[in-house]
């Protein structure tokens, strides 16, 4: 008993800084917040789904964006299964409770591929489309036209800097990153960026949407990978080497990181999990512009991420990655 009490008070004597520290990163913009209630979200693939997903859940009217009906069927499927999975746990023995709890949730999800007319009554805008500066600036240019001056705009960029894709718009007080992890229902992180523009009332409501969403958030400036991935990538380019180099088989480095190192995943699941489309974008983009990494060996080109993706094998999403799914 005695040595119980002595570690936990010992846990929260360390603890203590690490929370204060962290209080007052949030606090430094304490007040005002505006009610985020209608949300349009851009992309309804891996991330676009699970952002829409949870922001139904919390109760919001939510517009779900792509660009083809096929796209958006995909993103629909995965919320559904999501939900079911959810669901299933939650009334186990009550199937007219799990379907109701499913139809409640969708029916605050509406469907567009009108583009930024889809954006006209949000309060917020999350944006999930493809990781290319000029394919989102070109987004929020024309969101900036079509939605109301209230509206929020945030980038749920892996690597981008945030202020370069608030370039294109006039609203750069009212921009931010928020950062969602992959499964979005499943993972509690969203990382919340402010660039120097981005207003307290801003930075406070997203904080606000974020706990709304029973998220945890943490904030960060607008730095490369922000701090998850500029600790991950790190981490998913060495294991790519490990292998190019012959020294450890792809099986190997991930089983030794799941019962050497205690990660759910190892680093070449990972990677198809995200998609290996995205992780190139990632790193691509990095190694030719990147703030402070720009030709850097850390992410000089893979072959063997580049021949995946070459040939169409972007991980989980496509079937086939560093893995074949059809046969797990
Ligand atoms: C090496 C290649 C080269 C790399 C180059 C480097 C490039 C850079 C890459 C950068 C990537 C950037 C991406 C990014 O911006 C940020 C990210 O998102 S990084 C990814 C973060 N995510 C993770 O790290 C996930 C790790 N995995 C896990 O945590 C678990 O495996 C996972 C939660 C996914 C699944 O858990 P697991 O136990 O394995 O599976 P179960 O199926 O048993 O599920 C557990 C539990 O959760 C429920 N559940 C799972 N998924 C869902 C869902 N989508 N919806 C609802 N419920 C779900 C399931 O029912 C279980 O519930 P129980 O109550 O436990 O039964
Ligand atoms: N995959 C991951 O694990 C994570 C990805 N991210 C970031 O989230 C963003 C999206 O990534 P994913 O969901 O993985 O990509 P994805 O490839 O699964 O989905 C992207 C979706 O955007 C759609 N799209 C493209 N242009 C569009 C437009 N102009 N308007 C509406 N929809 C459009 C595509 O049709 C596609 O359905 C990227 O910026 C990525 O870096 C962030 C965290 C984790």
């Amino acid at each position: 008993m005695l040595a119980r009490a002595s570690t936990a008070a010992l846990a929260q004597a360390v603890r203590r800084p690490l929370l204060a520290h962290s209080a007052a990163m949030l606090a430094t913009a304490a007040g005002d917040v505006q009610p985020i209630k209608n949300v349009t979200v851009f992309g309804s693939g891996l991330m676009g789904a699970g952002i829409v997903q949870v922001s139904a859940q919390a109760g919001c009217q939510v517009t779900m964006v792509d660009v083809t009906p096929d796209a958006l069927a995909k993103g629909e499927k995965i919320i559904l299964s999501s939900l079911k999975r959810t669901a299933k746990k939650k009334y186990a023995e009550d199937a007219a409770g799990a379907q109701s709890f499913v139809d409640q949730i969708m029916a605050n999800i509406h469907q567009s591929t009108e583009g930024a007319q889809a954006a006209t009554k949000a309060d917020l805008v999350v944006e999930a489309i493809v990781e290319n500066l000029t394919v989102k600036q070109k987004l929020f240019a024309a969101l900036d036209e079509a939605a109301p001056k209230h509206t929020i705009f945030a980038s749920n960029t892996s690597s981008l800097k945030i202020a370069d894709i608030a370039e294109a718009t006039q609203r750069r007080d009212r921009f931010a990153g928020l950062h969602f992890f992959n499964p979005v229902p499943q993972m509690k992180l969203v990382e919340v960026i402010r660039t120097r523009d981005t207003s307290d009332v801003v930075f406070n409501s997203l904080l606000q949407f974020c706990r709304d969403l029973k998220k945890a958030p943490v904030s960060c400036k607008d730095t490369p990978g922000f701090i998850v991935n500029r600790l991950l990538v790190p981490y998913l380019m060495e294991a790519v080497r490990i292998v190019e180099r012959g020294e450890a088989s792809i099986a190997d480095v991930d089983t030794a990181m799941k019962l050497g190192a205690g990660y759910p995943m190892g680093p070449f699941e990972l990677a198809d999990f995200v998609g290996l489309d995205t992780v190139k974008f990632i790193i691509d983009g990095w190694y030719t512009n990147g703030d402070g990494l720009k030709g850097k060996e850390l992410v000089a080109p893979s072959k063997l991420l580049n021949d995946l993706v070459a040939a169409g094998k972007l991980g989980r999403k496509s079937g086939e990655g560093f893995y074949n799914y059809a046969q797990k």
